[in-house]
Order: structure tokens, then sequence, then C-alpha cells
């Protein structure tokens, strides 16, 4: 079966991306499920303070919370870590009495002062939770919030973002006004926000916490969305392909897909969409009815289907003719194109730290095999 079909197996299903409304979904899927939605929160909270434990000892620490879920997760956070023997404090945009659900019944249970969010609330802390806006982020950033996380920002305590940091839009990577994070804890997958830039950067470190999400929701939701990882393509490379060399190749063509291969300038000049990365590399494969590899540091690939892969990587200056030879080799080993693009574009990241700026197009045929087998352990 091909990783990259419809059929979600496990490689996609490890690898799957969720937008924000189908991890509300996702939630929705396991509260039918029998897991409650305060049970999602507490471990949601819990997670954090535990990766927070995990790489710092106990010092004053700073929860900001906002008006939705993700400062529900933030007042679970507090009072973990409080109970651990933490110095916390928490400030909050909005008022406690107003949290709604489960956030309000967690917020409850801080038996702590909450005090208003404003710049001035920094002093003292030397490690910053920010759970002010997570998936729900509707709108750029404004007056004490932005402020108050523009001063964080400035300063040099860590941030550790609960979900994303608040101002980064969970679909699009895109920022209206969030600070850098050195950690960002998040819940049952990643987003394409996680990914995608100025998101990434911003993230800096992304744990993704098991929070009792059963994985059977993702066959209700069906993922489109994947991060690079062999586990995705794989299974779709013909085993043949790990003992061929140059001169001996069987050429078959598993598909007439055509891929290009674009940078942004390039991109640019042949299309004109507008939006995220993610929507116009989905929209330019869908015109040219081909698989369209948009590169960059977080390259997204994407088939005409809807489907799409996003790949980081530091950025390099290793050549798009190298990746297209990779990806040609890939095609003449049996591979479909979406997976071959894929997997092209990761083993072009391996292959340029292995072999350095220098490689040739034409030296692939005989340095991939052993990558390959490699991979394969
Ligand atoms: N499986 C999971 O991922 C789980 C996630 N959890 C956490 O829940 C949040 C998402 O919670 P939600 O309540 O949907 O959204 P937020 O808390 O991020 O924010 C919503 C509130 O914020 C207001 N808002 C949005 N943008 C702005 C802005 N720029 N300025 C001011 N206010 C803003 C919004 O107001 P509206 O007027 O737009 O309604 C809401 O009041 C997720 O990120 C996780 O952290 C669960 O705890 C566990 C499962
Ligand atoms: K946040």
């Amino acid at each position: 079966m091909n990783t990259l079909s419809p059929d979600l197996d496990n490689g996609a299903r490890q690898a799957a991306l969720l937008t924000v409304r189908q991890m509300a979904e996702a939630d929705r899927l396991s509260v039918v499920a029998g897991v409650s939605s305060f049970e999602l929160m507490s471990n949601a909270g819990a997670a954090v303070a535990r990766e927070i434990q995990r790489r710092w000892t106990p010092r004053p620490l700073l929860v900001l919370c906002g008006p939705g879920n993700n400062g529900g997760d933030g007042f679970v956070c507090a009072y973990r870590l409080a109970q651990a023997g933490w110095p916390v404090r928490v400030a909050m945009w909005g008022s406690r009495a107003a949290l709604k659900g489960e956030a309000g019944q967690h917020a409850q249970r801080w038996p702590g002062e909450v005090q208003a969010l404003s710049p001035a609330v920094l002093e003292g802390a030397e490690l910053i939770v920010d759970a002010v806006f997570g998936a729900g982020l509707a709108r750029a950033l404004e007056g004490q919030v932005l402020d108050t996380l523009a001063a964080a920002g400035r300063g040099t305590v860590p941030i550790v973002a609960v979900d994303t940091p608040s101002g980064v839009m969970g679909d699009t990577g895109e920022s209206l006004g969030a600070v850098a994070a050195v950690l960002t804890v998040t819940f049952f997958r990643k987003k394409p926000g996680h990914l995608l830039l100025p998101g990434r950067d911003l993230c800096g470190e992304v744990i993704v916490a098991d929070i009792g999400t059963p994985e059977a929701v993702l066959d209700a939701i069906v993922p489109q969305a994947f991060e690079n990882h062999p586990g995705l393509w794989l299974p779709d490379l013909p085993r043949a392909g790990l003992d061929t060399v140059a001169g001996h190749p069987p050429v078959v063509a598993a598909d007439a897909t055509q891929v290009l291969t674009l940078h942004e300038s390039e991109f640019r000049r042949m299309f004109d969409f507008v939006g995220d990365k993610l929507t116009r590399t989905r929209a330019a494969a869908q015109h040219g009815s081909a698989v369209v590899v948009h590169r960059g540091s977080d390259t997204v690939i994407a088939c005409p289907d809807g489907r799409a892969v996003i790949h980081c990587s530091v950025p390099s200056a290793a050549t798009g003719e190298l990746l297209g030879g990779i990806i040609r080799w890939l095609r003449t080993q049996g591979m479909p194109a979406f997976p071959a693009a894929a997997a092209g574009v990761w083993l072009h990241d391996v292959a340029a730290a292995e072999f350095g700026p220098g490689l040739l197009a034409k030296e692939v045929p005989h340095l991939l095999p052993g990558l390959l087998r490699r991979l394969y352990g």
C-alpha cells in the first residue's frame, strides 16, 4: 500500500498535521469516545508543567492566561507547578469569572491571586508561560496583550508557549504580533503553523504531548497535510532501488505527473496566488495538475488532489538542479510523483549534509542507494 495514498497508514498517521478546525474536531470526537474536555485540559496543562520541570529547576514563574481554553491550560500548569513547590504567579487578560466551561472549572482551582495583564507583571519573573491565545486566535494582538508580550520578548526571560506562541496562526504560521518562545508544547499533533515560517522560528523547540486523544479520531478527520518523514514514503520506494547502480536503471515511470521544483522567486514568476505558502502551493499544484515543490527552509510539496507535505530544513546553498536530479532518479525507480518529491526533498537534505556542497546531480545514482539502505535499517 502506498503510504502517501488516501488510506491513512501508520507513517501518515504519525506525520499528520491538523488544522485548527480539525483539532477542534479531534477534541469533539475525543469527547464522543469518552475522554472529557476537562480531562483533555488537565492533561494539556500537566504536559506543559512536566516539560518545564524537565528543563528548569524551580524559579519564579509567571503564567500569562487568556480568556479561552488556552488560558485554561495555563491555569492547570500554574496549579501543577505551585503544587510541586514552585513560586508561581498568574496574570490574566480578561476576568477569571468570565472563563467558561472546563477553563472556568480549572481556573477556580487556582488558590492564588490573579493579576491583570500588563507589562508591570513581568517584574521578578524568571520564566514565563504564554497561555494567552492558542488555536482560537482570531485577529491581531493589540492593547495590553501586545504590550505585555512585546515587553517579555524584549527581555531575556525564557518564554514557554502553550500550543502556539500567542499571535501565531495555527494554520499558516503567520504572526499577528507574536514573540519568540524557547519551547512550545502542543497537543496530539502539530499544526501547519508549527512548521511554516515565521511560526516555526517563533515556536523554538516543539514538543507534541499526548493528552489522551484517541488515535482513531484521525480516521474520521482524514488529514491532508503531513510533516516530511521517511515513514511517509519509504513503503513507496521499490526495494529494487536499493541495489540499482548507474547504468542498470529499471526505468519504470509509476505515473506521468509532472514535478515542478521552484524557489520563491520562480514561484512568483509563474503564479500570482495570494495567501500563505501552504495555500499558494496547493493552488499551484491544482492549477498546473502537477506536484509542486515550493522550496525554502519550509519547503511545501503539494499534490493536485490537495494533500501536502511540509519539510523543515536549515537553509542551504544546494541547487534546485540537484534536487531535480534526485527526484528524477527516484521516479526511475518506479516511485509515483508525490512520494518521490517528498522523498527527494528529504534525501537532498541528507545528501547535502553528508557529501557537502559540491555534490553533483550526476553523482546521485551512485550515492543514494547507500543512503536509502541505511534508512531501511
Ligand atoms: N486537542 C487540543 O489541542 C486541546 C487544546 N486545548 C487548548 O485549547 C486552545 C484553544 O482554545 P479556544 O478557547 O478555542 O481558543 P483560545 O484560548 O486560543 O482563544 C479564544 C479566545 O481568545 C479571544 N481572542 C482571539 N484572538 C484574540 C485577539 N487577537 N485579541 C483578543 N482576544 C482574542 C477569543 O475571543 P473572540 O471574541 O474571538 O471569541 C476567545 O475568547 C488550544 O490552543 C489549546 O491550548 C484544550 O485545553 C485541550 C485539548
Ligand atoms: K499561547
